[in-house]
């Protein structure tokens, strides 16, 4: 059993390296910073359950250079075997008013949160066609399923995950190839700790709406829905709503799975106003806040 993590040195990532890692797995870390790689491998390695398991390390950027990501990974696969599961983990997010975001943010969230996914999936498809075994894993995000102030640049390369992995369930379903979406809330990892130094009070009070977990939580509910073959992977009941409002055309994986959704539907929808409502009174209340302020500090 041979899983693939990219974004493994850390945050969700790493907590989903460390619960294949207690099924016996053998692992592959993709990730830049070496030193954070082999932390992690330390981390990750204290979970063995037998003397074989390994954790192999490779650093490399994976939104770069497509043939660097297709090389590393064929040599993962030399040392270790056939990839049973990748996990897309590695990504990033940057947040600020539209006007505000430079316009060199939002191709670097496209290519670390898109292309970082498509590339290493591109990598590892083929052999798992060929084998008829194999689980995708990709994440999105809450603001992945609607767009929020501030997420402009963030929002729309979540969302582009989520048009990849359809087409990509379409493709691969007959080869035995199950492809998971999560869409985590917000997660008290370094990455989002790096996050809310820079965003803006609109976007951190809308977040607020829905409850922070542990990337712990969140790496359980992704390794148990990859394994059962789910197209979607939700947390929480506010996630559990999202995921069955924004459903769309998306495979399911149960005719009750189906069917909740069909009877859920028109009250989520009722839901989502008031919540829309919600999110309209926070941004026009810190909207006359901040002109109060700027009155002041023009009197004082
Ligand atoms: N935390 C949250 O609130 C939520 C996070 N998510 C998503 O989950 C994923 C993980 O988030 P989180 O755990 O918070 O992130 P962290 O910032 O804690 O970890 C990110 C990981 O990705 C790696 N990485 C980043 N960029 C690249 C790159 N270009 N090439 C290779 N590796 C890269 C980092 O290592 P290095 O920098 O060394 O390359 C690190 O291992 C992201 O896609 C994020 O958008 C979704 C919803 C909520
Ligand atoms: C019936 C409808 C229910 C509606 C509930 C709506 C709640 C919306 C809240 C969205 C929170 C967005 C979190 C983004 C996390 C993230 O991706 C970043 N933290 C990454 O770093």
């Amino acid at each position: 059993m041979t899983r693939k993590v990219t974004g493994g040195s850390s945050g969700i990532g790493k907590c989903i390296a460390i619960e294949c890692y207690k099924q016996g797995a053998f692992i592959t870390l993709v990730a830049r910073n070496e030193d954070r790689l082999l932390q992690a491998k330390k981390e990750i390695e204290k979970h063995s359950i037998n003397d074989k398991q390994v954790v192999l390390c490779i650093s490399v950027d994976v939104s770069q250079d497509y043939s660097q990501v297709e090389n590393v990974i064929k040599q993962a696969q030399e040392k270790l075997g056939p990839v049973d599961m990748l996990v897309n983990c590695a990504g990033m997010s940057l947040s600020g008013k539209f006007e505000d975001l430079e316009v060199s943010t939002f191709e670097r969230l496209m290519s670390v949160n898109y292309l970082g996914s498509v590339y290493p999936s591109r990598a590892v498809i083929t052999t798992m066609k060929e084998r008829r075994v194999g689980r995708i894993v990709f994440l999105s995000s809450q603001a992945g399923q609607v767009g929020l102030y501030g997420f402009t640049a963030y929002s729309s390369s979540k969302f582009a995950i989520r048009g990849l992995a359809e087409a990509l369930q379409m493709e691969v379903k007959p080869y035995n190839v199950y492809v998971t979406v999560a869409y985590p809330p917000d997660t008290d990892t370094p990455g989002f700790a790096e996050e809310n130094k820079t965003k803006p009070l609109e976007t951190r009070l809308i977040s607020e709406t829905t409850s922070i977990c542990t990337p712990e939580q969140v790496a359980k509910q992704i390794v148990k829905d990859a394994i059962q073959g789910n197209f979607n992977s939700s947390i929480g009941s506010d996630g559990y709503m999202l995921s069955s409002l924004t459903c769309g055309m998306a495979p399911v994986t149960s005719i009750t799975e189906g069917l909740q959704q069909v009877a859920t539907m028109g009250l989520f929808r009722v839901l989502s106003l008031l919540y829309l409502g919600s999110f309209d009174t926070i941004i026009r209340r810190c909207m006359t806040e901040r002109a109060k302020y700027e009155i002041t500090d023009k009197t004082a």
